[in-house]
């Protein structure tokens, strides 16, 4: 059977009569580190990125830098922001506006010395081998100040990547203002109104010395967001990993919107115990489906939504009565569980003990034979991920794996813990990304269902526990 392992790399997975050990694949690294030599023919160090972000103040730059690291995190790719906001903080925790203004030298001087403080941190982050991409996360917006990033990266073999957010969408700085004002630490305990209004006349001093990135800096590698998702300039992206933050970055866009997400309703399989298959939905999951139309309604009132199952029986039946456009991804298929497809948990801890105790050590990188693990449900539901950021309102009706995994983007749960999550049958959640977390609100139908949750640790034999209900 053909699987793909970790690394994107296609390979084959023995079926052959059972061994004991159903998983034997060695599941490294989503990224190979890509290596390449430098001008004198030597081999350079693994790539090592850092982006730099530029823009004016209320420009999202923090939100991008800070949902590129959630991405990247969730694909395996170690990854943090410097932000130098925070290490100017700790020098001066509650400047006046006048303490942007460039003709200040001591702000000027300040403001220099925050930066070279989070650059050496970043380098020395690099140095210990701690992450592949940093985000350096700073109005960044003279040019001189840039080619001094340039120039202090170069030196270490680090790449630069520029990412400018530039923005002339009046309502859109208007509600990163009010954002920003509300939740910044540079505000804590002042007047809201006081606030965006000191806020507004650091932004204007910025704007006497704010250089975009222009042709004498071509010799760069960078990307220009306009009106974040509107427009894409890019320029220079030499590498593959370059790439792939470029591509994500090119699909995000900041209008409010929500997403939301159910399992199917109880099916036969739920009710025997079974894993997998392609069982139709219960009478109780048929209940299921027949209210979500309601609940769907009570939460998101006259919002249209576009409706994403996978192409199996028990999530088509579940979003019938949604009177929405409806798209089947089969990346949105339930995890293959391969040769232990249709068994029980029960089944599977008594004749395969040693798989379903590799399983329960570390479920993450646990991959079936002839199926899958978490970790291979991650990479094909990337492009499920991009699509998302691109569209508005979606609701997804799914399984519980895939649910586990799309949940743990938006909500930055670790590996360790996302195929862990209790996910009940019957209940819709939503999830609203804000500019600095997801806000979560969990609908239960009130339908009662079989529990399909097994705790880590706990033996299989049948379970008895019902959830959902009153
Ligand atoms: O990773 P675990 O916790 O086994 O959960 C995944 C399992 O959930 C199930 C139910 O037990 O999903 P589903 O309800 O979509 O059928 C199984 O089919 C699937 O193998």
């Amino acid at each position: 059977m053909e699987t793909t392992d970790a690394n994107g790399v296609n390979g084959t997975h023995p079926v052959h009569s059972f061994s004991p050990k159903l998983s034997s694949v060695p599941q490294g690294d989503f990224i190979r580190h890509s290596r390449k030599t430098n001008g004198s023919g030597v081999q350079a160090d693994d790539t090592r990125i850092c982006v730099v972000m530029v823009g004016l103040p209320a420009r999202g730059k923090s939100l991008i830098a800070q949902k590129a690291v959630r991405y990247l995190h969730w694909l395996s790719i170690k990854a943090k922001v410097f932000n130098v906001g925070q290490y100017r903080r700790t020098a001066t925790p509650n400047p006046s506006a006048e303490f942007f203004d460039t003709s200040n030298p001591e702000g000027e001087r300040l403001r220099r010395a925050a930066a070279e403080a989070a650059v050496a941190d970043m380098v020395k982050w690099f140095k210990e081998r701690q992450g592949l991409i940093a985000f350096l996360d700073a109005t960044n917006s003279t040019k001189d100040r840039r080619r001094w990033i340039q120039e202090r990266c170069d030196q270490d073999n680090i790449e630069t990547l520029f990412v400018e957010s530039k923005c002339d969408d009046e309502d859109l700085i208007m509600s990163n203002i009010l954002e920003v004002k509300t939740t910044s630490p540079d505000y804590v305990g002042q007047d809201p109104e006081v606030a965006a209004q000191d806020f507004r006349n650091r932004i204007r001093n910025y704007e006497k010395v704010y250089q975009t990135i222009d042709e004498d800096e071509s010799d760069l590698t960078y990307v220009k967001l306009i009106n974040v998702g509107h427009q894409v300039i890019i320029n220079r992206i030499q590498d593959y990993l370059q790439s792939r933050v470029v591509y994500y970055l090119m699909n995000l866009h900041i209008k409010p919107r929500s997403i939301w997400l159910s399992r199917h309703g109880e099916s036969n399989f739920n009710l025997s115990g079974q894993i997998g298959g392609d069982a139709d939905i219960s009478e109780r999951g048929e209940l299921y489906a027949r209210r979500l139309p309601e609940l769907v309604a009570q939460s998101a009132g006259d919002t249209k939504l576009t409706i994403w199952t996978s192409t199996l029986k028990r999530t088509i039946q579940t979003a019938r009565f949604l009177p929405f456009e409806k798209l089947e991804w089969k990346a949105l298929d339930e995890l293959d569980s391969g040769v232990c497809d249709g068994m029980t948990y029960g089944e599977i801890e008594e004749k395969y003990p040693e798989d379903f105790k590799a399983r329960d050590d570390d479920k993450y990188n646990y991959r079936y034979l002839g199926g899958e693990s978490y970790r291979d449900v991650v990479i094909r539901l990337e492009p499920i991920i991009m699509e998302l950021e691109r569209s508005e309102n979606i609701l997804i009706v799914t399984h519980q794996a895939i649910l586990r995994c799309i949940y743990a983007y938006f909500m930055n749960v670790p590996q360790e813990r996302s195929p862990w999550m209790e996910v009940p049958l019957h209940t819709l959640i939503k999830l609203t990304p804000k500019a600095y977390k997801t806000e979560e609100e969990r609908m239960p139908a009130k339908i009662p269902a079989v529990s399909t949750f097994r705790e880590k640790g706990s033996s299989a034999k049948h379970q008895e526990k019902e959830e959902g209900g009153d």
